[in-house]
């Protein structure tokens, strides 16, 4: 690494190819910039084509600016001309798996290095907890390769232990009917420490599986086993919120800074979020938000299931009609890729005629400020850990449906440690949605709820603070690894 005031450091910053996974680490790539590095951002092809799209239309950022450039590699699949669809999931893990992104992310290193590049050498890798191929590149290099983690600790400490579920003979599950009949309830694994009282169904979703070589539980397993290999980890997460799982993730990993909520010490660092850290692969409809001018406080539901998961036709009217028969007024955001192809997935038209006037409906939206604005009361949500992290910095209580993967964790979290959650079963009824956001909007639970999810709002302002745990940590990562011991800012 260059001494001071030789060189910019240069950080290469590569997120785990999917929208939650892109925001998180380009806010932290925004901070990192703040703080003096000359940083690469790298999209996969497929996403920059994206990212571009939603560029031409305001809602992200893709040009280059001083001393922060986007870069473009292959990640092995063909590149579809539908820019509204997320790819598969399961082909995008085998593709990481199978070491498609490693001889592109090398070369690219290869190529910054070149003295013409006209960027400063590259000085470290901030990379995806799974992208965990990286660290292959940042031995060869001989950098730091830090892991950025944009899942909660418990989250990702689930799918560490995916290893040891193996080994004690619970996963692969040993029949298709432990699926329904109750089994994933009642099984409560009580040796994972700083995560309590979790029953199976808690756990990422991917152990829900008979079949031993399933990719994505395979997949995790192995990325969450190969952050071994990370020079330390940074977490979107705080201690109030998660202590003894961050305490167990320190002893297992060692060096692990917690710096989260990342919008929060954004907007601490920047007055708000800035808007080189926008990252939408969608087209945002920020007309929701005057529609929530003319909206009394806490009035509104908010309900948005993040971008990735899909329901049935059967799920989405479960739902609107749940909506509909609450009363309340209610913003719903349903992706274009939202649906379930094959299932009869149109929303009815006696319902958009019921609720004319007091809902509104959007296909991607500015979610930050949506959350942030004092019409909100509630939140459906899928338990995405970037959807839970911002509606906890606006004291938004939530109603859960955990959709897959870590969503799960975060519920339990939620629901039974935090206190600002209440679950909706897999099996979605109207009578329980419409019970729900009655109860969250207007009842005793709800009152209940928001009065602390307003207090883990000043917990999480106050750790971001100049001073805050949160604050302190991000400064030691940037100074005692991604910087070498450099004081450059
Ligand atoms: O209309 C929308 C919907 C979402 N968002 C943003 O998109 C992100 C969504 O992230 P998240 O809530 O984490 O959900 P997913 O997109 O589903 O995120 C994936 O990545 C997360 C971080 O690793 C995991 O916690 C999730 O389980 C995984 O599905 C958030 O920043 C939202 O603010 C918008 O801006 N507008």
């Amino acid at each position: 690494m260059g001494s001071v005031g030789e060189r910019k450091p240069h950080a290469v910053c590569i997120p785990y190819p999917a929208q939650g996974h892109i925001n998180a680490m380009l806010k932290l790539a925004n901070l990192l910039h703040f703080k003096g590095f000359h940083i690469t951002f790298v999209h996969t092809e497929f996403n920059y084509k994206r990212v571009a799209n939603a560029a031409a239309a305001g809602s992200s950022v893709i040009g280059s600016v001083d001393g922060f450039r986007y870069e473009a590699i292959p990640d092995g699949l063909p590149i579809t001309s539908d820019l509204n669809s997320s790819q598969d999931l399961r082909s995008l893990c085998a593709s990481i798996h199978d070491g498609s992104l490693y001889g592109p992310f090398r070369d690219l290193l290869e190529r910054l290095n070149e003295p013409s590049s006209g960027v400063p050498p590259v000085t470290c890798i901030v990379s995806d907890t799974f992208t965990s191929f990286t660290a292959g590149v940042a031995e060869e290099f001989e950098i730091p390769d830090v892991f950025f983690c944009s899942m909660s600790a418990c989250g990702f400490m689930g799918f560490y232990h995916y290893k040891e579920l193996v080994e004690r003979g619970i996963v692969p599950l040993k029949s298709e009917d432990d699926l329904v009949n109750g089994y994933l309830d009642s099984n409560v694994i009580d040796w994972m420490p700083g995560m309590p009282n979790m029953r199976l169904r808690d756990l990422p979703s991917f152990i829900r599986t008979t079949d031993p070589d399933e990719v994505i539980f395979n997949f995790g397993l192995n990325e969450a086993q190969a952050s071994h290999r990370a020079t330390a980890i940074i977490i979107n997460s705080f201690d109030d919120l998660e202590g003894p799982v961050l305490d167990e993730m320190s002893s297992t990993f060692g060096a692990v800074y917690p710096i989260g909520p990342l919008n929060l010490l954004c907007s601490q660092a920047f007055g708000t979020v800035p808007e080189s850290a926008r990252s939408s692969l969608w087209k945002e409809d920020s007309a929701c938000l005057d529609w929530l001018e003319g909206r009394e406080a806490n009035s509104v539901i908010y309900v948005n299931f993040g971008s990735l998961a899909t329901m049935t036709g059967q799920q989405l009217t479960e739902f609107a009609w749940g909506l509909a028969n609450s009363g309340h007024d209610f913003l719903w955001i349903i992706r274009p890729d939202a649906l379930v192809v094959d299932e009869s997935a149109a929303l009815p038209r006696e319902f958009l005629v019921e609720t004319s006037g007091r809902g509104f409906l959007a296909s991607w939206c500015p979610q930050e400020d949506v959350l942030g604005h004092p019409s909100i009361g509630g939140f459906l949500t899928h338990c995405g850990w970037n959807s839970t992290m911002e509606a906890i910095s606006s004291g938004v209580p939530m109603i859960c449906w955990p959709f897959f993967a870590d969503q799960q964790p975060n519920c339990r979290f939620l629901c039974a440690e935090w206190g600002v959650g209440m679950e909706v079963d897999d099996d979605v009824k109207r009578e329980k949605v419409e019970e729900m956001v009655r109860e969250l909007l207007a009842g005793e639970k709800g009152a209940e709820m928001r009065r602390k999810a307003s207090q883990w709002k000043e917990r999480a302002i106050r750790v971001t603070e100049p001073g805050g745990r949160s604050f302190i940590k991000f400064e030691e990562v940037v100074k005692d690894v991604l910087s070498g011991g450099n004081v450059f800012y």
